[in-house]
């Protein structure tokens, strides 16, 4: 058998258990070894991706231009002969979608704090001329902190002429999908992804969903019937914004900037939804720099020079890890060769 040469994961990452998998991926924790900080690395299988090897080469793509607080980090790409890798950012709590079974529901208030953490994802995304397209609490991961991170940009969506053009590829989870979606008229991408929300929205609050079948015909009738359950415990205030969001008729459905400052997003928060990254990466980090830049003997020109390529290489996996560990208040040191 032919030894994959001994390529970047294995010189600076030690690999731990598997954490995840869906569909053509295996996600397992790993621990990143010249800063000690711990990583999630998405390996995939060339050959066994076949047909949806582009998603993954979009999902790279989209995740490189994507830096916020609430969508998981892109540290590094490695590609050998038969394997993509790539490293991301590690989310300790697993997915919204067990966190919501193991609790029933989430109470108004919890699920406002996570709802908002969603419009704030998704609107910086819309901003960027991203639509991500298959909205799902499986696909929203829970960090050490609370803090929701969005997954899986292997469908989303960055028309060429920006949001205003139409798409037309069928996809997505079909509970989760628009009825425009899947009526196979041509959407909206942002539009699209209200609706999602929507139907985030109403797990969140009931632990359940609105629209759900084993019959994909008697699926797509009740979805594009826009007819759903209330149970009792919602709000009336939630029944509005929920009204709002499944909308069936895509022109009538709620925008994002409507949704920013909803009253409901508001209620008991006094301030709209903060969409704006977080994340300041158009000017790197002195200290990171300095540590970086000492423990490869070069100047911190060099070092800057070639951190600005952003290769999402070693480089770059180390930077982004050496901010992560100066944010969190832990020492920038690099432990370990290069
Ligand atoms: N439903 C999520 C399963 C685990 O998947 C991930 C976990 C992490 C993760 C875990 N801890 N920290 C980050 C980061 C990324 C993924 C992911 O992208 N999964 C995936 C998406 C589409 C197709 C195949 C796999």
């Amino acid at each position: 058998m032919v030894v994959e040469e001994y390529n970047e994961i294995a010189r600076h990452y030690r690999i731990k258990e598997t954490v995840g998998s869906g569909g053509f991926a295996k996600v397992k924790r790993a621990v990143h070894l010249p800063t000690g900080e711990t990583v999630a690395i998405k390996i995939m299988d060339k050959v066994a991706l076949g047909a949806d090897l582009p998603r993954v080469k979009t999902e790279i793509e989209a995740m490189k231009n994507l830096h916020h607080h609430h969508i998981c980090r892109l540290y590094q790409v490695v590609e050998t002969s038969r394997k993509i890798f790539m490293v991301l950012e590690y989310c300790s709590g697993g997915e919204l979608f067990d966190y919501i079974v193991q609790r029933d529901r989430l109470s108004e208030i919890e699920s406002r704090a996570f709802f908002r953490q969603i419009v704030s994802a998704v609107t910086y995304m819309h901003y960027l001329g991203y639509a991500h397209r298959d909205l799902k609490p499986e696909n929203l991961l829970i960090d050490d902190e609370q803090n929701l991170k969005l997954i899986d940009f292997g469908l989303c969506a960055k028309p060429k002429g920006g949001m205003s053009d139409q798409l037309y590829t069928c996809c997505g989870s079909p509970a989760y999908a628009a009825p425009e979606l899947i009526a196979g008229k041509s959407y909206m991408g942002n539009e699209a992804d209200l609706w999602s929300m929507g139907v985030l929205l109403y797990a969140l609050l009931n632990g359940f969903l609105p629209f759900d079948d084993d019959n994909i015909g008697m699926l797509y009738r009740k979805i594009k019937s826009g007819k759903y359950d209330t149970p009792d415990w919602l709000s009336s205030e939630s029944l509005i914004l929920l009204k709002q969001l499944l909308q069936v008729d895509p022109k009538r459905r709620i925008t994002v900037d409507e949704l920013l400052n909803h009253v409901w997003i508001t209620k008991e928060m006094g301030v709209p939804v903060e969409w704006n990254s977080k994340y300041q990466t158009s000017v790197l980090d002195d200290d990171v720099v300095t540590e970086m830049s000492v423990h490869r003997k070069v100047s911190r020109e060099t070092m800057k020079a070639e951190l600005e390529k952003w290769n999402y290489d070693y480089l770059t996996a180390a930077y982004f890890l050496l901010l992560k560990k100066k944010t969190s208040g832990r020492p920038v040191r690099l432990q370990m060769t290069l």
